[in-house]
């Protein structure tokens, strides 16, 4: 698909805060965006007639529509937006794949854990193949005060995207270029897209250096918070991934280029740029809880994958796996185990050229580990 002015309808799975974020960008630039959200309680109020009210980044006042399942979400969508944190992808993923059309656009944002692989896999047993595009990060960094109202923070003026296979990318760049702008860096495929979410590392440093702010329930600027130590920690992180990228030969942002990019702030240490944005008053609030997905989510599925690509890649993140061990150890879980998507897709049983080829073609190998 070319980039064009056409009008697309896009059924948004899940309803949060970055769900009611894109659906309000998407109705502003004319585009149809349907919600669906999987328990019901989070479009009650829309589906009662409020409007989706958006203020800071956008302000507006939009009517998305509603969906009262998976099924009419995807039966009246062109294109599937899938937008919620990694504990509830599969669920959601389960719930599109029964009612998915052969060729029918899936947009995952941001993908966690090769839920794309996943999903390709459960659609192909009914004999359906699409692309599903990836996204290494959201459109907007946003918060739901209420479920009428999004407090959009910022809108990202460049995203990360692949699309799987490899040989709809083109057509899966244009289709988002078509909903979203002209914000889009092609990666190579979604191996790439995998090491280029930034937030479970980032999140490691803020949640591990603040877990009794969290704890004890407090508001805390999260950018004010930020201080040099803590910066150094997610400075150091993301060497260790972007050097499991470059020993893959893929190219990915950095931890830099990522604060410039999404919050438009000059280039300098990260606790610089962090104190910036909290200067700005851009610099957003932390968790006020220990029950917050910057470890629920992050953890399992973040940490985790960039651990386990690190070891298949011959270049062990030390520091993220002490992350999925210090967590799993202040929280007294596994957060290992509960990852729902890497045991579906066998991730420890790939070796790496059969995750390579699956990043390209969609395709999961049904043989034993094969190549290096
Ligand atoms: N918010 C932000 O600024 C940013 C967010 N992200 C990422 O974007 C994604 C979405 O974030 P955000 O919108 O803030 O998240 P929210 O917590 O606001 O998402 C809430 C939505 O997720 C659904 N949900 C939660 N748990 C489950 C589950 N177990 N099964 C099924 N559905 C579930 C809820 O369902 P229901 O409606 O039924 O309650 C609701 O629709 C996450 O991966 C996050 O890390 C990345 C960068 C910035
Ligand atoms: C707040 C922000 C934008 C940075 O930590 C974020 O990524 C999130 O809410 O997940």
């Amino acid at each position: 698909m070319a980039a064009t002015h056409e009008k697309l309808t896009v059924g948004i799975a899940g309803a949060g805060a970055v769900a009611f974020a894109t659906a309000a960008c998407l109705e502003d630039a004319g585009h149809r965006a349907i919600l669906w959200s999987p328990s019901g309680k989070s479009t009650a109020r829309l589906a009662a007639g409020e409007a989706l009210t958006a203020t800071g980044a956008l302000e507006g006042a939009f009517h998305p529509g509603v969906a009262a399942s998976a099924q009419d979400l995807v039966a009246a969508s062109d294109v599937v937006l899938v937008a919620l944190p990694g504990y509830g992808h599969k669920t959601v993923l389960d719930a599109i794949a029964p009612h998915l059309r052969d060729g029918q656009p899936v947009i995952i944002s941001s993908h966690a854990s090769f839920g794309a692989l996943y999903l390709l896999r459960q659609v192909a047993q009914r004999g359906v193949r699409l692309p599903v595009t990836v996204w290494g990060t959201t459109l907007a960094t946003a918060r739901q005060p209420d479920l009428a109202t999004v407090s959009v923070n910022t809108i990202r003026s460049k995203i990360d995207v692949a699309t799987v296979p490899v040989s709809e990318s083109a057509k899966g760049l244009a289709l988002c270029q078509t909903l979203f702008g002209d914000r889009f860096v092609p990666r190579e495929d979604v191996l790439a897209i995998s090491l280029s979410n930034l937030n479970p590392q980032n999140h490691m440093g803020i949640a591990l250096c603040n877990m009794t702010r969290m704890e004890h329930g407090e508001t805390w600027s999260q950018g004010g918070n930020v201080t040099p130590n803590v910066g150094r920690l997610m400075e150091a992180l993301d060497a260790e991934r972007v050097a499991i990228a470059t020993a893959l030969g893929l190219k990915v942002r950095t931890i830099f280029e990522h604060y410039h990019l999404s919050y438009h702030v000059p280039v300098a240490p990260i606790a610089e740029m962090n104190a910036e944005l909290h200067a700005k008053g851009i610099g957003g609030q932390g968790p006020a809880t220990a029950d917050s997905r910057y470890v629920t989510e992050d953890v399992p599925y973040g940490l985790a994958v960039t651990a386990a690509l690190g070891k298949m890649a011959g270049h062990p993140a030390v520091l993220h796996q002490s992350g999925v061990a210090l967590f799993s150890a202040m929280y007294g879980r596994d957060f290992l185990a509960e990852n729902t998507l890497l045991s579906e897709i066998g991730l420890d049983r790939l070796s790496l050229d059969q995750l390579r080829q699956a990043c390209t073609d969609g395709t999961l190998p049904t043989t034993e580990k094969t190549g290096t």
